[in-house]
């Protein structure tokens, strides 16, 4: 039985792959970048990522097409048994990875403007690759499925009741991000905190925190959209509400116009007037970068002290994403202000990344990779054994 998997991570900028085995094992991973500009292919396997080849340009679709064209010509999809999707928005109905047919990809579609960066590229691709190889099984695995058994409280916005039961709700992203670190937590922190009180912040091009207990999802920095709590690359996050009916009401202003100033120029962007990637900041020496920063790491520290409140304490912190992983300064500039909750940094074992950077007391200090592509590919297994039994 043929029975790779392909994983495809669609978004605006980038086409993310991984291609895994019946067991589990990456066989090759790697991304399409600038998609819209001038779209090549990186291979990340081994130290030095080799840049394999240039798909025209395009789409996400394209580019996914493109970057299966490709692996088809190096005869690396003769044991392809299904692709698995990351889709962001899988809404109220969703609590885990599902096989993809038309009736679900028009269920999905609706959610398209509550996850605009990110919804219509996956859901473009899906539709192309399906066109392409109707036979196929394909899966969705959704951001949005480790939190919906999270308690009603939160997930309930302060709104009337009847928008709660028409869907506007607290639905959380970067869940799968989440349950892998979750999974690893046991060995990082110990079996006793990985169930006790933990924050996960991820904190990537888009960034969010999950506060979780006995492992699950309790609460989460993101509510309805991905544009909610922590401020990210180049969304604004948390917003009073009267700025946007504000800006909605500016002579010219259109709500596409409102959405792209939230969505694209905001966040470390908007406010640095520079750039959305935090390396360029933490390296320049210009003031409007470095209160970019400034006004990261204070809004980190809310998140943070929001969901500790929630949880009536903490016993561990785990940063993820690229900017948790990598940044031994956002991680140190953020601990050096909880000394409240007792935490306290191994500055040599922050600088390197170490997965334990705490110094001995207090809650646990973590760093996990995560691997977003690592969970969808489980899952698409799973559902592919499921399909072969059946
Ligand atoms: N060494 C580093 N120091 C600071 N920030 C970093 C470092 N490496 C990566 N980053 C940040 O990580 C961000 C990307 O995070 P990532 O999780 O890879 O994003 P995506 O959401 O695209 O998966 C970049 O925009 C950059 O700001
Ligand atoms: C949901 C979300 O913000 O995802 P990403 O970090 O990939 O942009
Ligand atoms: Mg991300």
């Amino acid at each position: 039985m043929p029975d790779d998997q392909l994983v495809l991570n669609a978004g605006s900028a980038t086409v993310k792959f991984g291609l895994y085995d019946g067991q589990g094992r990456l066989r090759l991973r790697g991304l399409v970048e600038r998609i819209s500009e001038a779209p090549r292919l990186r291979l990340l396997q081994g130290e030095a990522p080799t840049e394999r080849f240039r798909p025209l340009a395009g789409g996400p679709a394209d580019a996914a097409e493109a970057l299966l064209a490709w692996l088809e010509a190096e005869g690396l999809l003769a044991g392809l048994g299904a692709i698995g999707h990351r889709v962001v928005h899988g809404g109220t109905h969703h609590a885990a990875p599902v096989l993809l047919d038309d009736a679900l990809l028009d269920d999905l579609e609706a959610l398209a403007t509550l996850a605009p960066l990110h919804q219509p590229p996956a859901l473009a691709t899906i539709r192309r690759l399906r066109a392409q190889q109707p036979g196929l099984l394909q899966v969705a695995c959704f951001d949005t499925a480790f939190h919906r058994h999270q308690p009603r409280v939160h997930q309930l916005f302060a709104l009337p009741r009847r928008l709660a039961d028409e869907g506007i709700l607290r639905y959380g992203f970067h869940g799968l991000s989440y349950a892998h670190v979750a999974r690893r937590l046991p060995e990082v922190v110990g079996a006793e905190r990985a169930v006790g009180r933990v924050v996960i912040a991820h904190l990537g091009q888009g960034c969010s925190l999950c506060a979780l207990r006995g492992g699950q999802s309790l609460a989460s920095s993101m509510g309805f959209t991905a544009l909610d709590g922590m401020m990210m690359g180049s969304r604004c996050g948390r917003l009073d509400p009267g700025v946007v009916l504000h800006l909605l009401r500016q002579p010219g202003m259109t709500t596409e116009q409102v959405e792209r100033l939230l969505y694209h120029d905001s966040g470390l962007y908007g406010v640095s007037g520079i750039s959305a990637d935090m390396r360029d900041l933490l390296a320049s020496d210009h003031p409007q970068a470095a209160e970019a920063v400034e006004l990261f790491v204070e809004r980190l520290l809310q998140e943070i002290g929001a969901l500790t409140a929630t949880l009536g304490g903490l016993d561990a912190l785990v940063f993820t994403a690229g900017i948790g992983e990598h940044s031994a300064e956002i991680r140190e500039r953020c601990v050096a202000r909880l000394g409240w909750l007792g935490a306290a940094l191994d500055p040599a074992a922050n600088a390197h990344h170490a997965p334990r950077i705490d110094a001995g007391t207090g809650p646990a200090l973590a760093v996990i990779p995560t691997d977003e592509e690592g969970e969808i590919a489980a899952a698409t297994r799973q559902l592919l054994e499921a399909s072969s039994r059946r």
